[in-house]
């Protein structure tokens, strides 16, 4: 498929996922501080009890304000996983002005990623008008953004991994994805030439592809803030032999059936332990040749939405990869919040001989179970 150039999508969706990156990143170097038990009044609780952050609002804030002031406010669309709801009451005043202060924080470097910055410190109106205009539900036709501000918040809380994901979706299509992954450990050969030899190790990357140029794109992300000038190609792993093949998977057991999926790895001959990863830097991982399986088995009560794949299935399919649910059906990106139809659950690989051997597995292993 032919997809048109998307320049100024792409170069400003990779900018501003650096630039809320950053903000992720001194939102859980604060979060490390034992002030109290939820991290200073950073962390609240959704009605599902997971936990929802200064971090996850404030992104929110500024990818929807950056894409606003580039794009315009008429016909953009952004799908995303806040709401303003649990800001609004008069017990939030404290944690909307620790969101204020980190949006303008952030906001106040943004032309060293070269994004447009407000004349003045956003009001905490207009954060919260940012935030509330990611109210779309997504759909068939149009144009749009979708964004998970922080996915893997329970790992963003813990210090452990976690990613922030953007994507652009155009007629249900994925066209373009991004994903910030700011403790993703990378070997520093990956960064400059290739990413066959071992050695030492840097924190932080920007993953990025778009739908049809059969390119995966890594940055790192540079410590000091800013936007690097250099990208490296990602390539998917060759491995075919299931022996030699990692498989990842979600640390919490509630999202996903351990059980299920170590007998599906053990029938094709895995041998390896599971890489258990919060977020979507499983994606991050196939893409960038450290795994060659991410799986993925919720309880058949649960509904994955787009948000937690968009931009990971696209990286992954251009670097090489193969992401289908677990029929062999490709994830369907059109029919709103959620992936709708889904059979099972989500099976991504690095090639396709490695995808035909597991989705073959899970027939064969599907009556036995009970999920
Ligand atoms: N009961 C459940 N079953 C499966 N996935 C769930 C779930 N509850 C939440 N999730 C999703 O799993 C994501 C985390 O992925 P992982 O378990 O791979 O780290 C969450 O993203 P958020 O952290 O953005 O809410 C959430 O969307
Ligand atoms: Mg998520």
């Amino acid at each position: 498929m032919e997809v048109e150039s998307l320049a100024t999508e792409m170069d400003t969706a990779v900018r501003v996922v650096h630039l809320a990156s950053s903000l992720c990143v001194k939102v859980q170097e604060k979060l490390r501080i034992p002030s109290s038990t939820n991290g200073g009044g950073h962390i609240k609780s959704k009605d599902d009890d997971s936990p929802v952050t200064v971090a996850d609002w404030g992104v929110q804030a500024i990818v929807s304000w950056v894409l606003a002031e580039v794009f315009g406010t008429q016909n953009l669309s952004i799908v995303a996983e806040e709401d303003t709801e649990s800001l609004s009451n008069a017990e939030s005043l404290a944690l909307l002005g620790a969101i204020s202060n980190a949006v303008n924080e952030a906001l106040s470097e943004a032309h060293k990623y070269g994004l447009p910055k407000p004349d003045k410190p956003l009001e905490s109106t207009e954060i919260l008008k940012a935030i509330g205009r990611c109210n779309s539900i997504g759909g068939p036709k149009g144009r749009h953004w979708v964004l998970d501000p922080v996915d893997g918040t329970l790992g963003f809380v813990r210090g452990d991994q976690y990613a922030v994901a953007l994507a652009l979706i155009e007629d249900g299509k994925v066209l373009l994805g991004v994903l910030g992954c700011p403790n993703y450990p990378v070997k520093k050969e990956c960064l400059s030439n290739g990413c066959n030899q071992s050695g030492s190790v840097s924190k932080g990357c920007v993953m990025y592809a778009k739908k049809g140029s059969g390119q995966a794109w890594m940055q790192p992300l540079l410590p000091g803030g800013g936007y690097p000038e250099s990208a490296t190609l990602l390539k998917a792993s060759a491995v075919d032999d299931p022996v030699l093949a990692t498989v990842c998977e979600p640390v919490e057991r509630a999202n996903s059936n351990h059980l299920f999926t170590a007998g599906l790895a053990n029938s094709m001959g895995v041998r390896k332990q599971p890489m258990r990863v919060y977020s979507m830097v499983k994606y991050a991982a196939i893409a960038c040749g450290d795994a060659e399986v991410f799986m993925k088995f919720a309880q058949s009560s649960y509904k994955e939405k787009i948000w937690d794949h968009a931009a990971g299935v696209v990286i992954v399919e251009e670097a090489g990869g193969v992401v289908t649910d677990a029929g062999g059906r490709k994830l369907d990106f059109s029919k709103g919040v959620y992936l709708e139809g889904l059979d099972r659950g989500i099976i991504a690989c690095s090639n396709q001989v490695l995808h035909e051997k597991i989705i073959g597995a899970v027939y064969a292993s599907w009556e036995s179970s009970s999920l």
